[in-house]
This record gives structure tokens, sequence and C-alpha cells, in this order.
């Protein structure tokens, strides 16, 4: 067969090709590789858990990475552990942990069934190196405060006693929401290689953080997010420009919604220095929002029925009409013992309208500090900082995903048309078609029937949170929805670790100078990028090997040239004899 034909069709060829495109991309490699399964047999690997104990379950993270590649200019590779059908090592359980708030001591046996499956899944060996952090999220910060600290006692005096993982006091808390809404941040452009060096395809912006005397860096423009989950909403984007205030009260106001920090291992590195815009509200999450809603009419249709001496959701054939539950569905709300009958009414235009006086809006701009501030008279006028809609890109998540792809199938690119089309549809399609549909299994695995009877509700909230609340134009282009992005489940959790690890490189970095005391120029060379380094080893042994083959061609052909020339002469020789 010819050499050349053979060399293009083999495996040779195309490892060649795939490691070229590699060394070219070396963030798609990283893709490729977190979707294997985990190589739980490699004692390189570092290993890491985070807990989300949201408001209304908890889940378990378990995170690994190899050993940093001693550029102090990257971040530690940290992936999704995944198990041996390469399915991601992640666990769920509902209700949330803040349903413990009179029973604390149960707090640890809550957490037992998510904690030992992560044990089970981090090698026996890895457990005592391996952090633990437990965090807990709006459904906490609701408690008062000594609620809060018995439930913590509880996990940090219980945990230890069953499992061996890295734990103490402060891997055991309650983040605030402006804490949730960074490491989100940090997890989708984390995951979206945003952190990387710009490629000159990439979209760039120029970035001033603050420093004294420094220039502006040139950076890939980061993505905004937006994470409404059951009881509170985040937004945050960075802010590439310094911020003038006008006012030492605005500034005041201005620096409460401001995370300025730095992702590098050492604050040497201001290459990961950001300025990120972040703003919690409290009571705004899906859930809650509901039952914020369904408190008031608890209260409006009985003070109404007081004074107009009328009995409307008193009993069945009485029912309230809401206009944010399907048709046809029968529904009652209990509240101090008072039962109000609901039937659903399915319309998406009035639910807009219902929803939009629970978005606190104040001159046109929603609360920060959420219902529950504005009720104890503290108001947060700052506006916020301007969002530029014709040059900026966002990601919404929990709710902004579910709502759009539970049952209405669209999740992904937003366009506000077709999903306020499709919401409407379905506010107004009959209770009995919508629960067939669920038996038929035509809605995503994840829906059940607490999705059906609260979508028309959450879609509209959900647009108005967007349009009313964070005023985004409604042709805004740049809106995507997701959970997974390339095939990783992105969560504030990956952010956590993510933050919460940044200076594990400069250990690393550290203990490897010691050791080895190596000429700097060798540091910071791609010697010590191993993925880097293993693929030129790679190139240079197939091109030895290319070498090698080639060289026996020529030699073999050499070979046949010679026997054919002895093979003339013998004949010429035979001719010549007399
Ligand atoms: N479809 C779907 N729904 C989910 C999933 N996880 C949670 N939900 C539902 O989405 C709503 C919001 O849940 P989360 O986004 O997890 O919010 P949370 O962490 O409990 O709430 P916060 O404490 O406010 O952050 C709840 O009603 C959940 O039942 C999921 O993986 N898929």
């Amino acid at each position: 067969m010819d050499f050349v034909l053979l060399y293009k069709n083999s495996l040779l060829y195309r490892s060649i090709f795939f490691i070229s495109l590699c060394l070219f991309h070396p963030r798609y490699l990283s893709i490729a590789e977190s979707m294997e399964t985990t190589d739980i047999h490699n004692p390189a690997l570092n290993y890491g858990i985070v807990v989300d104990c949201g408001s209304s379950g908890s889940r378990v993270f378990v995170y690994y990475w190899p050993p940093h590649n001693g550029n102090p200019h990257t971040l530690l590779d940290i992936r999704q552990m995944r198990d041996h059908d390469r399915k991601p090592v992640v666990k769920k359980i509902k209700p949330g942990i803040s349903t413990l708030a009179n029973t604390p001591t149960q707090a640890s046996d809550y957490l037992h069934p998510l904690l030992s499956f992560a044990a089970a899944h981090v090698p026996k060996t890895k457990h005592k190196e391996t952090p633990l952090y437990i965090l807990c999220t709006a459904g906490m910060r609701l408690l008062p405060d000594s609620q809060q600290a018995a439930i913590l006692e509880d996990l940090v005096t219980d945990v230890p006693l069953e499992f061996d993982f890295l734990f103490s006091r402060s891997h055991a808390e309650v983040i605030s929401g402006k804490q949730e809404g960074v490491y989100a941040w940090i997890g989708i452009n984390f995951v979206l290689g945003r952190f990387d060096h710009a490629d000159e395809e990439d979209a760039t912006v120029e970035v001033t953080t603050g420093a004294q005397n420094q220039q502006p860096i040139s950076r890939r423009r980061t993505v905004g997010i937006m994470d409404m989950g059951g009881a509170s909403l985040q937004i945050a984007y960075e802010v590439p420009s310094a911020i003038t205030f006008s006012s030492p009260q605005e500034e005041e106001a201005g620096k409460s919604v401001l995370a300025d920090f730095n992702l590098g291992c050492d604050v040497e590195h201001t290459q990961h220095v950001y300025r990120v815009y972040v703003t919690t509200f409290l009571g705004f999450g899906g859930n809650m929002a509901r039952q914020r809603y369904e408190d008031q009419l608890v209260n409006n249709t009985l003070a109404k029925n007081r004074l107009l001496t009328t009995q409307t959701g008193m009993s069945e054939d009485k029912p309230y009409l809401d206009p944010c539950l399907p048709v046809g569905l029968s529904d009652t709300v209990t509240r101090d013992n008072r039962t109000l009958f609901l039937r659903g009414q399915g319309d998406w235009t009035r639910c807009q309208e219902a929803v939009r006086p629970f978005l606190g809006l104040h001159n046109g701009t929603m609360s920060p500090g959420g219902v529950y501030q504005v009720q104890n008279g503290i108001y947060d006028s700052w506006k916020g900082a301007p969002i530029n809609f014709s040059n900026s890109e966002f990601y919404g998540f929990s709710e902004f995903f579910y709502c759009m792809e539970d049952v209405l199938r669209m999740g992904g690119q937003y366009n506000s048309e077709r999903y306020s089309q499709a919401a409407t549809d379905y506010c107004s399609t009959k209770w009995s078609t919508l629960k067939q549909r669920l038996d038929n299994q035509l809605f995503s695995q994840q829906a059940d029937i607490s999705r059906l009877k609260y979508q028309c509700f959450k879609s509209a909230w959900m647009f108005e949170v967007l349009h009313s609340g964070f005023r985004f134009p409604s042709d805004y282009p740049s809106l995507k929805t997701a959970q997974l992005v390339y095939d990783k489940e992105v969560q504030w959790t990956l952010g956590a670790i993510l933050f919460k690890t940044r200076f594990l490189p400069l250990r690393d970095l550290q203990q490897e100078t010691l050791r080895q005391n190596h000429p700097s120029w060798l540091r910071s060379s791609f010697v010590y990028n191993h993925h880097l380094f293993s693929l030129c080893i790679l190139v240079v042994v197939l091109a030895i090997l290319l070498y090698i083959l080639r060289l026996r061609r020529i030699h073999q052909r050499e070979q046949r040239q010679a026997e054919a020339l002895n093979l003339l002469w013998a004949e010429e020789g035979e001719a010549l004899l007399p």
C-alpha cells in the first residue's frame, strides 16, 4: 500500500491533526478532558466538595483539579468530577436546610446522604486533604441569627465525627447574596474561558481596575449573570472602568454593591483583578415571590370581603380568580388558619400586571435590599452601574433557565416575543390538558406537578424582573439561559471553590521554587505547562517515528536498486563471457 495514503488514514495522522488543534487551542483539550471519567487512580489529582444549602433543597458537588501548571497568571483548572459512566458527581435532596430551624440538631443527619455520597466518590486516601465547604443561601438568610447559628453549630460539631474531610468552623457558613452573585459570575466566566488570555477573535474591553498609576489593560469581555433561586435573585456584571461618585452618600451606596477581588494567586499579579457590580434581592426568588403574592391575595381578599360583605374565595364554588394559575386549576392557600380558594384564570397579561407591584419599583428601580429592607425603612436609592445593552452578554441561571426549559422547552437563546407567546399559550391551556401532557412525558424530566402549577406565575415574574426590574430592552439580543455550558453544570458552587482555592497555586509555586530552585525563565515557560509539555514530547516522538519510517523506506528503495544493479551486472557479465 502507498505509504502516504497509509499515513493519512492512520491514527498517527489523526493524532497529529488533533494535537495541532490542541496546540493552537489548549482550551479544547481541557474541555474534552473534563468530560471524561475522573481518573481516581491518579494520585496527583486534588479534590474539593461544596454543599449548596439552598432555600428549596441542598446539593453536593464534587470538584477536582490537576496540579497547577506553574504559570502564576493562570487559575487552577477546576472541573466537576465525573463517575465511571462519565456522569457529573452531584446529588440533590429536598426540602431546604432552613426547614430545620426548630430542630437544628438534625442538621448533620439531614446532610448525611449528600456527604456519604461525596465520600464514596472521592478516593479514601484523599479525604484528609479534601476541603469540604457547606455554604447556605437565601433560605438560611431569612432565619434569625440564633437559628442560623444553631444549625451551623450542629454541622461543625457532628460532621467531623463521621467524615474525614478538611472541614473547620469557617467552612460552614451562610453566604451573603453578594457572595452568591460573585461566585455565579466567576463560575460562568471561568467555564467560558473569559479569564484566559484574549485571542484575536475575542471581544475585548479596556479595563481600569482602580489601582494607582495603573494603565488600562485589554482583557476578554466577561459576561454578566442573573441568577434567580427559590428565595433570592442576583445580578452581577463587570464594571470595566473606574466609577466616580458625586456624593459621599452615593459612594457609600455604590461601594455596597461593588465587589473588588483578585482571582490571581498573589496580590502582585493584577491580571485577574476584577470589579463586579453585584446586587441581591432577598424575597425575589421564584418561590418567595409566589409566597408574597399569595400572602397579599389572602390579606386583600379577606379585607375586601369584610368591607363589601362578600364571600369571594371563601368556598370552592366561589373561588378567587387567579390570573397566574393555569385555566381551571383549583388551589387553596392557607395563612394563619384562614383559607382562600383559588381558581386559575390563565391570563398572562393580567398576571404580568398582578406581579409587577412585587418588584417594589421605586423611581423605576427595583429595591436592592428587597422588600424586607424596604419594610424596615432602609431604602437604597443607588441605581446601579448602567448596563451597556449594545455591548454586553448575559447568562440567566436557575429559574431563568427552568422557566424557559422545563415546560416551554426553549432554554438557551432568549427572545422576548417568542417567550411571551409561549408563556401566554401555556397559561391559557386547560389544567387537565397540562396534566395529561405531564403524564405523557412531554415536558422535561425535571418538570413536576409543582412546576406545572406555578409555571404561569414564574414565567410572568421572570419576564417582569427582566424587563421592568432590570430594564432589559425587549429586543436585547444577548441573553442566554443555561444550566450546562460545554457540558458542565454551571453553578455558583464552581465559582465558590475557585475563589476559595485561589491561593493554592501560590503554595504550589513556592514549594516548587524551594525544592528545585529552577532559573526563573524555566518556571514561567511552557515547560511547566504539563499539557503543552507532554504534547510537545508526543509531537517530537511522532516526528522521530515518521523520520525512521521514511529512512527505512529510502533504505529499502536503495537496497532494491542495488539488487537490480547487481542483477544487471551479473547479466552483463554473463553476456561478456565467451
Ligand atoms: N428543573 C429544575 N428545577 C430545579 C432544579 N433544582 C431546583 N429546581 C427548582 O427551581 C426552584 C429554585 O431552586 P434553586 O435554583 O435550586 O434555588 P435555591 O438554591 O433553592 O434558592 P436560593 O436559596 O434562593 O438560592 C425550586 O423551586 C426548585 O424546586 C433542577 O435541577 N431542575
